[in-house]
């Protein structure tokens, strides 16, 4: 049966009304999916922020920029470094498993500043002769942090774990010593550098003297009580001209920020090795330069400057005289860090109680043969077959000093400190690694480089 026209009208009206119905619902529902979409992604950006904030605090503190600045994270810590990822039960196996020693008696040591240069090395060095060996390292930007990344893959590879952390965090600290009854720290994280100190001053207070006490306070509480051995430096010595520098010389007298710090910990270390009977180690690093070096050293930027046909300035005195250090080769530093870790009594206290009375006491690590800047640059030219473009100036009054010279006998009686690499071999041996870590193309070097050791 055919159907009337009225109808058919109808239905067609009926049709588009529907048609038009469900267009007003899709367009909603894209407006409503379009809302939902732009608050989820609001949220997440929210989120993303919120952890970048807690985990760079730098970048909004603009630490480094602000010389003014000074945070000392004692409470607050890295959420996705320690607590967060340093809850889980993998990361607590990480952590036992590096510091665990896989030789009888061997030791357990907790490294600070173990993606650093004397870090790096003493831990490989550690982990190799059998000892378990866990690092920290917060991995800060004063220098270029690819090469302390270099260093932590390095050592992952020899199955040394570090963790990423600060010495400022308290909870981070207390919860390692909760995991792994360490009978040693080698302390070696600091803000290093002598000139820095005038464009950062605080940096070397949060870290040289608030990171130390933060550190000790965790030890004296920890049970049992490890023993630690931690670098000072020969800047302590500051204008004594008493030469070579004895332990027993006058160390009052500080020309940086930098030796006022490493002063300040050798003071603050007797007091806790009075309070609480903490052994106490405190090793006075000379100039140490070598392979995995800190490219903040006059050594390492004029090796960088010369290979790039840059001006380098090598300082002389006021009264134009050279200036000299004894530079130390890093296998020496490493062997004399490993003699002190041996010959370290045990702390006597516990619980923060002292028992009874613990060893404290201070070496220098040195060459004992001190050589001139000038010289340093001609060993460089000679490794690296290019003359150096030298301006030579007046040293700026920024907290150098004009010589260092170590007397190491007391060292050498108790641990049989003996350097043996003479500066000539030990930059010939951080030029080979040098040129091999930056890619730099052997055709423009010395070939007498590759009769090197390293
Ligand atoms: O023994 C230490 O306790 C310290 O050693 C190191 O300090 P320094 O001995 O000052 O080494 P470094 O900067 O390499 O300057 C070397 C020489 O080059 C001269 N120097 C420097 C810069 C320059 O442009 N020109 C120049 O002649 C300069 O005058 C100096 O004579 C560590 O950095 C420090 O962290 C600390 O560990």
């Amino acid at each position: 049966m055919a159907s009337s026209p009225i109808d058919t009208s109808k239905e067609l009206k009926l049709e588009r009304y529907n048609s038009y119905i469900r267009r007003l619902n899709s367009t909603k529902l894209i407006v409503a999916s379009s809302k939902l979409l732009f608050r989820v992604t609001l949220l997440v950006a929210l989120i993303l922020v919120f952890f970048f904030i807690i985990n760079y605090p730098s970048f909004t503190s603009s630490e480094n920029s602000n010389p003014h600045h000074f945070n000392i994270h004692t409470t607050t810590h890295n959420l996705l470094s320690s607590s967060f990822y340093g809850g889980g039960a993998a990361w607590e196996k990480q952590v036992r498993h590096s510091s665990t020693p896989r030789r009888v008696n061997g030791l357990s040591v907790l490294v600070t500043g173990a993606a650093g240069f004397v870090g790096s090395h003493c831990s490989m060095a550690l982990k190799k002769r059998g000892d378990g060996v866990l690092g920290i390292d917060n991995f800060n930007s004063y220098y270029d942090p690819s090469l302390k990344r270099g260093r932590q893959k390095l050592l992952a590879q020899h199955e040394v774990f570090i963790v990423e952390g600060d010495i400022n965090d308290a909870e981070l600290l207390s919860k390692l010593f909760d995991i792994v009854p360490f009978t040693h720290v080698l302390h070696l994280a600091a803000q290093a550098g002598v000139r820095y100190a005038m464009k950062n001053p605080l940096s070397y207070v949060q870290s040289n003297i608030a990171g130390f006490v933060n550190l000790l306070e965790t030890v004296k509480l920890a049970n049992p009580q490890p023993a630690i051995v931690w670098a000072s430096s020969s800047s302590v010595y500051g204008l004594n001209t008493n030469v070579p520098f004895s332990e027993s010389h006058r160390t009052d007298q500080p020309a940086s920020l930098y030796a006022a710090t490493k002063k300040a910990g050798e003071e603050i270390a007797h007091t806790y090795n009075h309070i609480y009977g903490l052994s106490l180690t405190a090793l006075r690093f000379f100039t140490v330069y070598g392979p995995w070096g800190r490219p903040d050293m006059a050594y390492f930027f004029f090796t960088k400057d010369m290979v790039q046909g840059k001006p380098i300035n090598v300082y002389v005195t006021q009264d134009d005289k050279e200036v000299a250090r004894d530079f130390t080769y890093i296998d020496d530093i490493v062997k004399g860090c490993l003699g002190s870790l041996d010959t370290a009594e045990k702390s006597t206290g516990s619980g923060g109680k002292k028992k009874g009375p613990a060893q404290l006491r201070v070496y220098n690590l040195g060459n004992t043969s001190p050589v001139s800047v000038n010289k340093l640059v001609t060993i460089l030219e000679n490794l690296l077959n290019v003359k150096a473009k030298k301006n030579v100036i007046k040293m700026p009054r920024n907290g150098d000093v004009p010589f260092t010279h170590a007397n190491i006998t007391l060292a050498k009686k108790d641990f049989g400190y003996k350097p043996t690499t003479d500066l000539s071999s030990g930059l010939r041996k951080f030029v080979k690694w040098y040129v091999r870590y930056y890619g730099i193309q052997s055709k423009d070097l010395d070939s007498s480089n590759d009769h090197s050791q390293d």
